[in-house]
């Protein structure tokens, strides 16, 4: 079933001018949506409102799987969505509560997210690879032979995401309670940061967390603009290979993202200025275009 914005406008306040005015837009299942727009043209309002994560006034509809979403509850509506947000909530504690706040999933749930998404390295940690763990020697040599595997094809990945995974994975009893301290060595040049991480790490804590949950319709907001290139591109090609199926809007900041999406939504003031695949708009030689030329994608 499509997502549909049906005539739909928002305002944070009676007396502010309306971050949404008159949406109208119909995205169909599998469909993937780059979203442009200057600064504060109304396009994380535009994601935020279907998660009902914005609070003003509203008319119009917005229609979920056909249900008006003002009308689902959020236990309804929240596990149809998962969003990757500019920066995830980070809580102090274990590497594992901010992977799993709700404890929804074992160690080997989140091993097996992470393989499967391509981030983490094919073989997995003894643990994860047999239903007994084995004892003594055993383990110790798998655990060899894991480190290994690891070894060689950490040699083509992010130096980022390399860490964040071995946080998760190396000598797992111990780590994955650790109390999460920053990481020497991951991406510094980020913005501010929430309990010591930066803005790039949060956004793969924010990656890995949706990885696990698989919904049907994915909301990257600017997922990838802190962290370093190499992981920026890998990252991209965990969207591609791991969401193939789902809805997946994204808030873009990079030209190349935008450049694969099926359709490119343009907002402007709280508009849909222009609505087309990444070629027409171009040929148009519209508000994308000029974007396009400027490199400004309001980021
Ligand atoms: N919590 C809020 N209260 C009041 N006004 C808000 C709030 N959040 C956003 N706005 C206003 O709503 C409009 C749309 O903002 P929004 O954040 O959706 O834009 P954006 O395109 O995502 O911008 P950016 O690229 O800077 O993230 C802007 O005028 C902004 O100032």
């Amino acid at each position: 079933m499509p997502i549909e914005f049906c005539d739909y406008t928002m305002r944070y306040r009676e007396d502010l001018e309306p971050a949404l005015n008159g949406i109208n837009l119909t995205i169909q299942p599998g469909e993937k949506i780059g979203i442009v727009g200057r600064t504060g043209a109304g396009k994380s309002t535009l994601v935020r409102s279907l998660f009902r994560l914005v609070h003003g006034t509203t008319t119009g509809q917005i229609l979920v799987d056909g249900q008006d979403i003002a009308e689902m509850g959020i236990g309804d509506l929240r596990p149809r969505l998962g969003i990757i947000p500019q920066e995830s909530t980070m809580v102090s504690g274990s590497f594992k509560r901010n992977l799993d706040p709700l404890q929804e999933y074992t160690i080997e749930d989140m091993w097996a997210a992470l393989v499967t998404s391509g981030i983490a390295p094919k073989v997995a940690p003894p643990r994860a690879r047999t239903d007994r763990v084995p004892d003594g020697d055993r383990y110790d040599e798998m655990y060899e032979e894991t480190m290994v595997e690891w070894n060689r094809q950490w040699a083509t990945s992010g130096r980022a995401m390399r860490l964040l995974i071995l946080g998760l994975y190396e000598k797992p009893k111990k780590y994955i309670n650790t109390r999460l301290e920053p990481r020497h060595g991951l991406d510094r040049t980020a913005r501010s940061s929430s309990q010591g991480f930066s803005a790039g790490e949060q956004q793969l804590f924010g990656l890995c967390r949706v990885l696990m949950r698989m919904r049907r319709i994915i909301v990257l907001d600017e997922a990838t603009a802190d962290v370093d290139l190499e992981t920026d591109r890998h990252m991209q090609q965990v969207f591609r290979d791991a969401f193939a199926s789902c809805t997946v809007l994204t808030i873009a900041h990079r030209l190349e993202t935008i450049m694969a999406s099926d359709r490119i939504v343009v907002m402007d003031k709280g508009r849909i200025a222009e609505i087309g695949t990444p070629q027409e708009l171009i040929d148009a030689g519209g508000l994308f275009a000029e974007l396009v030329k400027a490199n400004d994608f309001g980021s």
